[in-house]
């Protein structure tokens, strides 16, 4: 298989596809089963196990009409002659395999319970671990919904068939032999009989085998879409609900409950036809097997006991196939979510920690950063963002970014914290490239401080406490204290201690920068990027945060992007950027005062003049 072939179905490139060519399909397939195989191995005993209970339970279970047919043709008569012992021992034997049989099942549920839970468990972890692993790029383009519904119902699925499915199909399968080989051994002609039945049986079921397949993975589509849409609103509440995109939302989701129904209903649709299949040939061969065995009877060919544990047979000979339909239900159904699953395990992250980093040089008052004939593109067919960029910041330096919207500036503050490692070029730490730099030396190196300002729920001084999670306190508080932020810390309900609540929901987005500002204090980098950080705040506050960060940027390098012209004015350089070029590069006072009227010397006139 060619490289164009590979593709077009390795890692999630595949999954939205509808109509898979028989090899794609095949290969995703076997990648479920691969992942099944990793899963199941290591627990290899507890499942064999399971399969012991399971086939001593189906023995016991088995042995009861054989002993009905033992007390009807021999146990009754004697019983009748003054000899109880043979219908005593039936009856006896009845009652312990009945009981045995209720233990062996409850010990199975238990052990079966606990391979599937231990299997369940190492997926979500596997699958959790992994995307937490995986690149900025790939969580660009795939969803935080796809995942959760990767981690929620695909692992559900998974679920429903280790807890169900997999034990239908053992009952059936060990009812089918074993009442087969009884009923053979019982009266042969009408045994041949009864697994006549099964060749139609088997038939259907292989033709209900292909035809769910294909409708449970459109189900499994359906449903991921569903929940993409479901946590995309609710991320965006705020957004859908200014700009009222309820209604559209609304009709967005009925659309997508529609494929779902019209996909559900293509199983459905199978499924009743399996279903009524295994049962009509069921009750044919029920009724046939008793008008022939009357017959017998009747002749003297056939011993009524014999007819009698026939008919219980026969009950327990069809009513586990439809097990077996809910197991290739749930069978399809667990590989379709496991191809996804499977999909989002094989993706690799594009920026990877090196195997044999090299250590930066001791830190002395921050880090030079250097970019060499770097060219980048956000995805391989996507437009060039930086054509050749080169740039070198000393040590210790502060400089601005500026440039129009799309210029490239942040794409520069993301290569410098390696979010992303450009295709051409290199960035460097010091003179050593970024790729080489271990993940954990570079997370402490640099630290980027965004507009977003994401808090994860728990208290102000726990959020604060990410930047070192080594900080004390005090510490913790001291770093508050730089930034200007302890002041609206204590004056919270419950100071430092107060919840953020969601996402920091409880704070102003100013509030959420001030704490971002300790948290990055507090980490202490060689690097500091700041993304637009000062755009929440109020303009007594950003007075504050900059005398603030005057003193935060002095021992050490920082890269600041400000649309604000004040916050600009701190930096020793400012870099003014377009179409991913640098035009400008000079101190503040410098381009200010270019002869010709430079770009940024305009900013400044406009700025100057919206102050007036
Ligand atoms: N994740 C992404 N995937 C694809 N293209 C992107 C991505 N992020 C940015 N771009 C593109 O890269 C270009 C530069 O974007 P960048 O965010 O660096 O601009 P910027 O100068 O920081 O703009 P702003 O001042 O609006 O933040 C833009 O054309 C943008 O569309």
């Amino acid at each position: 298989m060619s490289t164009t072939d590979e593709e077009q179905w390795r890692g999630v490139a595949a999954e939205d596809v509808e109509e898979l060519d028989a090899i794609v399909g095949a290969r995703l397939q076997r990648r479920s089963r691969v992942l099944l195989g990793s899963l199941v191995r290591p627990r290899l005993g507890t499942g064999l196990f399971a399969l012991l209970l399971v086939i001593a339970e189906n023995a016991l279970t088995l042995a009861g009409p054989v002993l009905i047919a033992v007390a009807i043709d021999t146990g009754i008569p004697n019983a009748l002659d003054g000899d109880t012992a043979a219908l005593a021992w039936c009856v006896g034997g009845y009652l312990g395999s009945g009981l045995g049989a209720a233990a062996l099942r409850f010990a199975f549920l238990k052990v079966s319970g606990r391979f599937g839970q231990d299997v369940l468990l190492d997926l979500r972890r596997r699958v959790f671990d992994h995307a937490q692993r995986l690149s900025l790029s790939f969580h660009e383009k795939y969803t935080s919904g796809k995942v959760i519904s990767r981690l929620t119902s695909d692992i559900d699925s998974l679920h429903d068939l280790l807890e169900d499915g997999l034990d239908g199909l053992l009952t059936a399968v060990l009812s089918v032999f074993g009442i087969a080989v009884v009923l053979l051994v019982l009266d042969p002609p009408l045994g041949l009989l009864v697994l006549a039945g099964l060749i139609p049986v088997l038939w259907v079921t292989r033709w209900f085998y292909l035809r769910s397949r294909h409708a449970y993975r459109g189900t499994r589509g359906a449903i991921a879409k569903i929940i993409v849409q479901f946590v995309e609103t609710m991320n965006g509440m705020r957004a859908v609900q200014a700009f009222r995109r309820e209604p559209r939302n609304e009709r967005i989701l009925a659309g997508l409950n529609d494929e779902f129904r019209r996909a559900n209903k293509t199983a459905l649709d199978v499924m009743a036809t399996f279903t009524m299949t295994v049962r009509l040939v069921g009750n044919l061969s029920l009724a046939l097997v008793l008008v022939i065995g009357a017959v017998r009877v009747v002749n003297g060919g056939l011993e009524l006991g014999v007819l009698t544990a026939f008919m219980l047979y026969l009950r327990r000979f069809y009513d586990p196939l439809d097990e077996l339909a809910m197991f290739a239900n749930s069978y399809t159904s667990a590989i379709a979510a496991l191809e996804k699953i499977s999909g989002v395990l094989e993706e690799r992250p594009t920026v990877v920690d090196p195997e044999s980093p090299v250590a930066l040089p001791a830190a002395g008052t921050g880090r030079a950063v250097t970019f060499a004939g770097v060219e980048f593109r956000y995805s391989p067919a996507g437009p060039v963002v930086l054509p050749e960029f080169d740039l070198t910041i000393p040590a210790g330096q502060t400089v601005a970014l500026v440039g129009a919207t799309g210029a490239g500036k942040s794409t520069l503050a993301k290569l410098v914290a390696r979010f992303y490692d450009p295709p051409v070029g290199t960035v460097a730490l010091d003179g050593v490239d970024l790729r080489a730099v271990a993940d954990a030396e570079l997370r402490r190196a640099v630290v980027t401080v965004t507009q977003e300002n994401f808090l994860f729920a728990g208290s102000v001084a726990d959020n604060i406490g990410l930047g070192r999670p080594s900080a004390s306190r005090a510490e913790i508080e001291a770093a508050a204290r730089a930034v200007g932020a302890d002041e609206f810390i204590r004056a919270l309900p419950d100071g430092y201690d107060t919840d953020v609540r969601k996402r920091g929901g409880r704070l102003s987005a100013g509030q959420r920068q001030m704490v971002a500002f300790a948290r990055a204090f507090l980490a202490d980098p060689a690097v500091l990027v700041l993304d637009e950080a000062t755009s929440s705040l109020d303009v007594p506050t950003e007075r504050a945060v900059q005398r603030a960060l005057e003193s935060v940027l002095a021992d050490r390098t920082a890269l600041i992007i400000a649309h604000r012209l004040s916050t600009v004015l701190i930096a020793d350089r400012v870099l003014v950027v377009e179409g991913g070029r640098v035009v400008e590069d000079g101190s503040p006072e410098e381009l200010i005062a270019h002869p010709s009227g430079g770009r940024f010397a305009a900013l400044h006139r406009t700025w100057l003049e919206s102050l007036a």
